[in-house]
């Protein structure tokens, strides 16, 4: 008798069984092998076969089957989840249907794969929707259970498929099953669970985004953690925020660097680490610049995430602007210093109204000191510094403007994200030795209508450069992405 197991000692009978069909499956096709070929090759008696499987077809599905007999079983006394699922099947992987999959034209099994497809998807199906309708989240909307139901038990399939196609060795089933259920759009507010969201960096505007987010002040969000630049700095945000008596900062303490709040829970610090941040979270939120913006928001995006931006200077390239807006995930962009921006969108909008905005430009006027750049010769640094009156530090188009002043201009290309305009804006900086705010003059016009709009911020007192308003644009659109109802668009 030939070894069956090549490499590998075979765990039990039915292993031996199942690797002894895939064998026969994989030299003279599925169809032609039957029961009695696997049983003399495995050295087995025929009617033993049979106290393992009901048939040739088991041998493929048997794992994926157990798999699934457990989640119905659990599911039943309200034990299981789909995360649980995928937890399952990545520690034990259905490896004879990966096979089955990855050599489908080779073992002729692709009616069987097929079929059986249909058949296991459906029933996990059945399983997820009891699921659904018991934790209550739906009512008695028997149409979105069915459809939230029917999409994940398609996601979990089409992820079994993928895993087995790209080589199952080389890559996690349940990474798959995860990324592929986190691409069905508003799966996680479908099913009520708290949205979870990560936050880059804990400067000024961050810091305070993290404390209110761990304060639990936004309705249907958790704090899923923080990615820093180096060691201690999500502590060093928090004894800031503490300090500083923030009064959204619920008491925040840097006990071990990641406190916030007496008995509040610890939050997690990702360091660098952004793809287990993705990993953990339905949207991430970058506070940390337009060099981050530009490294991690495509990534997030192209996992199925939403990416929240803050330095909306990271699509004045035309190429991350691409990738930004890719897909699967969502970009959202905060709208930050400025408003009207709706407006301006609208009046823009291709189509509406033939050359609705043909013209668009921002002036920002800002405290000389904080305008001062690290590319600046010390002679030039020195005039900003020191100035006496305002003067026009910088006048240009967009892509000019943030690559030059990257934390003073994202409103230049928020704009230009508004009005279409990319290569028109005309942006002008002013720096101004007696500015205590900081002030934004927009003007756009065209066959919609003319708009001028005068902002005047308070400045963020951790930063200079940021208007303090920004932080809380960012809280707001945080919360609408999580409730999107009653805000406006
Ligand atoms: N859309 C808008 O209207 C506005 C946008 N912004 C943008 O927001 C950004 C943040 O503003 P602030 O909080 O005031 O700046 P900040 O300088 O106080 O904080 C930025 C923080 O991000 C951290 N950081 C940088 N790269 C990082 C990375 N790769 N990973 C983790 N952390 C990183 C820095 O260490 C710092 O702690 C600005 O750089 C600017 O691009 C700022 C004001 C208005
Ligand atoms: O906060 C502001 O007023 C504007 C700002 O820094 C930016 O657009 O980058």
């Amino acid at each position: 008798m030939r070894s069956v197991a090549r490499g590998r000692p075979p765990a039990s009978s039915r292993e031996t069984l199942a690797d002894a069909a895939s064998e026969l499956f994989l030299e003279q096709g599925y169809e032609a092998t039957a029961v009695t070929d696997i049983t003399s090759r495995a050295g087995v008696s025929r009617s033993s076969f049979f106290n393992y499987f009901d048939g040739k077809a088991a041998t493929i599905w048997y794992a994926l089957d157990e798999h699934l007999d457990d989640f119905a079983h659990r599911s039943a006394v309200g034990e299981a989840s789909l995360e649980a699922v995928a937890a399952a099947l990545g520690a034990a992987p259905p490896h004879t249907l990966a096979l089955a999959i990855a050599n489908a034209e080779a073992m002729g099994v692709g009616a069987e794969l097929g079929a059986g497809r249909a058949l296991r998807q459906a029933r996990l199906a059945a399983v997820l929707a009891d699921q659904l309708g018991a934790r209550g989240a739906h009512g008695d909307d028997a149409l979105a259970i069915e459809t939230l139901a029917a999409a994940q038990a398609a996601a979990v399939c089409a992820a079994i498929w993928s895993w087995a196609t790209r080589g199952a060795g080389t890559h996690r089933l349940d990474a798959e099953i995860q990324r592929a259920v986190s691409l069905i759009p508003g799966a996680r507010r479908a099913a009520a669970a708290p949205l979870r969201v990560a936050v880059i960096g804990t400067g000024a505007i961050g810091s305070r985004v993290v404390a209110e987010l761990a304060a639990g002040r936004i309705a249907g969000v958790t704090l899923a953690g923080v990615v820093t630049r180096r060691e201690g700095q999500l502590a060093e945000a928090l004894a800031q925020i503490a300090a500083s008596g923030d009064a959204g900062a619920g008491g925040a303490s840097a006990d071990g660097g990641s406190g916030c709040g007496a008995g509040a829970p610890a939050i997690t610090d990702f360091g660098d680490d952004l793809a287990r941040a993705v990993a953990a979270s339905d949207l991430v939120v970058e506070c940390a610049g337009i060099a981050a913006a530009r490294v991690a928001g495509p990534v997030v995006v192209a996992a199925g995430r939403d990416f929240f931006a803050v330095s909306v200077g990271a699509l004045a390239e035309t190429d991350v602007r691409a990738a930004l807006l890719r897909g699967p995930g969502a970009l959202l962009l905060a709208s930050g210093a400025i408003g009207g921006l709706d407006l301006l969108a609208s009046a823009a909008r291709a189509g509406g109204i033939p050359g609705g905005i043909t013209r668009a430009s921002i002036t920002s006027t800002k405290q000389a000191g904080a305008l001062v750049q690290p590319w600046m010769q010390a002679g030039e640094a020195a005039r900003v510094r020191r100035a006496t009156e305002a003067f026009t530090l910088f006048e240009g188009g967009v892509e000019e403007a943030v690559a030059q002043f990257p934390g003073s201009l994202n409103v230049a290309c928020a704009l230009a994200q508004a009005t279409g305009l990319w290569g028109d804006v005309r942006v002008r900086l002013v720096a101004d030795p007696a500015a205590e705010r900081t002030t934004h003059v927009i003007e756009a016009d065209g066959a919609a209508g003319r708009y001028r709009f005068e902002l005047t911020n308070a400045v963020a007192e951790a930063n200079p450069t940021s208007s303090a308003v920004v932080a809380e644009s960012v809280l707001r659109g945080i919360a609408e992405w999580a409730r999107p109802s009653g805000s406006f668009r």
